[in-house]
């Protein structure tokens, strides 16, 4: 079965047998997004200025490490940056002092110096972790850049996304595959790769995105779950934290379907969202995983 097609049918099979999350068909019908401007990278927090072949082992070597939501609270933030953007604008301001990590520095890659890199405390956990994902990246690509495996997919993002997510277990999210999917994203929204099927992808399973539905009525907690999550409690990896990813996916399959955009573009649209103070005020969950 292709990657998306299997992200599909698991959300659909998960979010039929959910029992602490459920998907409110009338607030499906609901949504409503405001005209935001089409998907971007911030050119600041990001590396874009380089070469093409550059600002995709950027975008690569960023969404190798697009995780740690469920540390997020325990970083080191840039001002006025969430996690994430910290840890794009510290891997942009790395590569524009130093240039690009090559694949022999990424398989040799350390805590400490992805620490350095992002301003963090190297006994940081996932620092760790970091280091391990990159390492086998570097492993992964062999001496391939990253417009190397982009050739290889051949203008199919989904691919692309295979390519990943069975050449590195950092990237074996089954049911989800979020950063294996996001990689062509990111690089289309760059300019530096064009795929003709970035409709196949849906939205990239994180924890902000089912925030936002939840907080719109999209999704529905149960009080145990709900509860947990406002008393900003960690949620283990399992059950619970595959329920509120699937059924986002799920609904956002029907809501892009019903506003006629690309689950791609919805995604960021809500992600972006997420990014509004009334919506980071109120606590989302946190699982300490690798997939987002
Ligand atoms: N669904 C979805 N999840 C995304 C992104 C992005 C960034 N995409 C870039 C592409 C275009 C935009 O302009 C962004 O610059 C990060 N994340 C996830 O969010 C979480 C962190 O959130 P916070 O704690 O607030 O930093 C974390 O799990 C991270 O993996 C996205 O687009 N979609």
């Amino acid at each position: 079965m292709r990657l998306c097609d299997e992200v599909r049918t698991t959300a659909a099979a998960t979010a039929a047998r959910a029992t602490s999350v459920r998907v409110d068909p009338d607030a499906v019908a609901r949504v409503q997004l405001a005209d935001a401007d089409r998907p971007q990278l911030d050119p600041a927090r990001h590396y874009l200025e380089g070469s093409a072949a550059d600002v995709a082992t950027y975008l690569l070597t960023l969404d190798t490490i697009n995780f740690g939501s469920g540390w997020f609270p325990t970083l080191r933030k840039r001002p006025n940056c969430s996690g994430y953007f910290t840890v794009a604008w510290g891997v942009a301001d790395r590569f524009r002092a130093h240039g690009p990590w090559s694949n022999r520095e990424l398989r040799a890659m350390r805590a400490d110096e992805i620490a350095d890199a992002l301003g963090q405390n190297r006994d940081h956990e996932l620092m760790a972790l970091f280091a391990q994902a990159l390492r086998q990246l570097g492993s992964f690509l062999g001496e391939r850049s990253a417009l190397d495996l982009v050739a290889q997919a051949g203008a199919s993002a989904e691919r692309l996304a295979e390519l990943l997510a069975s050449g590195m277990a950092a990237y074996a999210d089954r049911g989800f595959y979020k950063r294996a999917q996001i990689v062509a994203s990111d690089l289309a929204l760059a300019g530096v790769a064009r795929f003709a099927d970035l409709g196949r992808l849906t939205i990239f399973a994180d924890n902000l995105v089912p925030h936002v539905l939840r907080l719109d009525g999209v999704l529905v907690y149960d009080q145990r779950l709900a509860a947990h999550i406002d008393a900003e409690r960690l949620l283990r990896p399992g059950p619970q934290e595959r329920e509120i990813r699937a059924c986002a996916v799920n609904a956002c399959t029907a809501i892009a379907a019903r506003l006629e955009i690309s689950e791609q573009e919805l995604d960021h649209l809500l992600w972006t969202r997420g990014g509004a103070p009334s919506y980071k005020a109120v606590p989302r969950h946190r699982c300490r995983t690798i997939w987002y």
